[in-house]
Formats: C-alpha cells, sequence, structure tokens
C-alpha cells in the first residue's frame, strides 16, 4: 500500500515549527574545494519538502554589522533575501548540526528551489525538490546569479567545466574565503 503523501507546505510547516530536519538526509564530506554537501537516503518526488535552512533571522542592519565583524569564513553562511519589502538575513554561521547551511549552489541542473514561506507573520527558508530525487543524489539549488568563484569557466564545454572546476581556478578562491551574499529567492 503507498502511504500517503504529505502536503508539501504542511510538511515544511511542521518541521520548521518543531525546529528539526527532515529523516532521509545526510551531511557528505564531497572534497577539499566544495566541502561538505547533503545528500538523499531516500527517494523525493518533484514539489516535496526537503529542508529549512535554519539560523538567526536578523534585519538588515545587524547582518551589516555581522558582516563588518564576521570572518570570511562565517559570512559564507549569511542569508540575505527580501521579504515584505524589507532586507533580512538569515545568519546560519553556528555550527548547529543542521542540515539546511550545508546545501551547495547549483545553477545548471539544480535538485532542489529555495522559497520564502511565511509562517506565522516570519519569513522561512525553505528547500522544495525541483525534480523526483533519487537515493544518494547530493540537494543543491541555484544561488542567484552572481559571480559566485566556483561558477568558473561557465563559457566552456561541460566536460572542460566538470574537469576545471574539480580544482579551485586563480579566481576560485577555495571554501572558507569567499563573500557569499545570496540574493532575493523566488516565492
Ligand atoms: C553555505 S556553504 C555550503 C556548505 C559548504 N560546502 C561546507 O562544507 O561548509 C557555501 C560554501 O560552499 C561552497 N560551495 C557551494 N556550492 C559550491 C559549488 N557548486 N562548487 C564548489 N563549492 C561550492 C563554497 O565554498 C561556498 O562558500
Amino acid at each position: 500500500m503507498r502511504r500517503r503523501r504529505i502536503p508539501p507546505r504542511e510538511d515544511a510547516v511542521c518541521h520548521v515549527s518543531a525546529g528539526r530536519d527532515k529523516l532521509g538526509l545526510d551531511i557528505h564530506y564531497i572534497n577539499a574545494f566544495k566541502g561538505r554537501g547533503i545528500f538523499t537516503t531516500v527517494p523525493f518526488q518533484k514539489g516535496d519538502f526537503l529542508l529549512e535552512y535554519r539560523g538567526k533571522l536578523i534585519p538588515k542592519e545587524e547582518c551589516e554589522r555581522r558582516h563588518s565583524v564576521y570572518h570570511d569564513s562565517l559570512k559564507v553562511f549569511m542569508f540575505e533575501f527580501k521579504f515584505d519589502g524589507k532586507l533580512w538575513c538569515v545568519d546560519a554561521s553556528q555550527e548547529d548540526g543542521s542540515l539546511g547551511r550545508l546545501v551547495n549552489d547549483n545553477h545548471i541542473s539544480p535538485s532542489a528551489k529555495m522559497k520564502i514561506l511565511n509562517i506565522n507573520g516570519k519569513p522561512h527558508l525553505c528547500l522544495f525538490a525541483s525534480r523526483d530525487i533519487s537515493p544518494g543524489e547530493e540537494i543543491d539549488y541555484n544561488y542567484g546569479d552572481s559571480d559566485w568563484p566556483w561558477r568558473c569557466k561557465a563559457e566552456t564545454s561541460q566536460i572542460e567545466k566538470t574537469v576545471s572546476c574539480l580544482k579551485p581556478q586563480p579566481n576560485c578562491i577555495p571554501n572558507n574565503d569567499l563573500d557569499l551574499k545570496h540574493p532575493e529567492p523566488e516565492r
């Protein structure tokens, strides 16, 4: 008998409210350049809720203050976005064991999509499957249009790109030296 599928928004609200991650997802170390990533251990269907990018919700001014004092290795975990006409940030710089903060960027064929959910008047950054996902696949999403250093050699062929992006390029700064500024995700 097939299990009833929980409606994705309901599932998201349930996990957000409980402040816990979903089963069926694991942290894997990928390599020295990309660091860690999140991988599935069970199949997911297109549209399924996957993860919340959890952290401390702070307004623009506090985000700017933290940017001025944080080391680059912490700044990469600050997710900036627009909600209700204002700029906000989820600061996930604290290593709290949550999975959302470890999801990597993929602007070519991402498996997930970031959405801002309004839950009890507060914005929550939630990832949903953008296609069916098999066990063992990496969860990733498009961080948005920007000059991300790891998106090197975008103009070259897919094979060259795969090879060249496996190792740091001259303009590709390794993991902890990047200034990550996420643009406004789609609602
Ligand atoms: C929010 S963290 C993601 C988790 C990170 N991989 C880790 O191990 O802590 C963002 C950082 O991951 C790395 N990253 C994300 N997507 C990447 C990609 N497609 N290729 C290489 N590095 C990536 C970059 O160093 C970036 O600054």
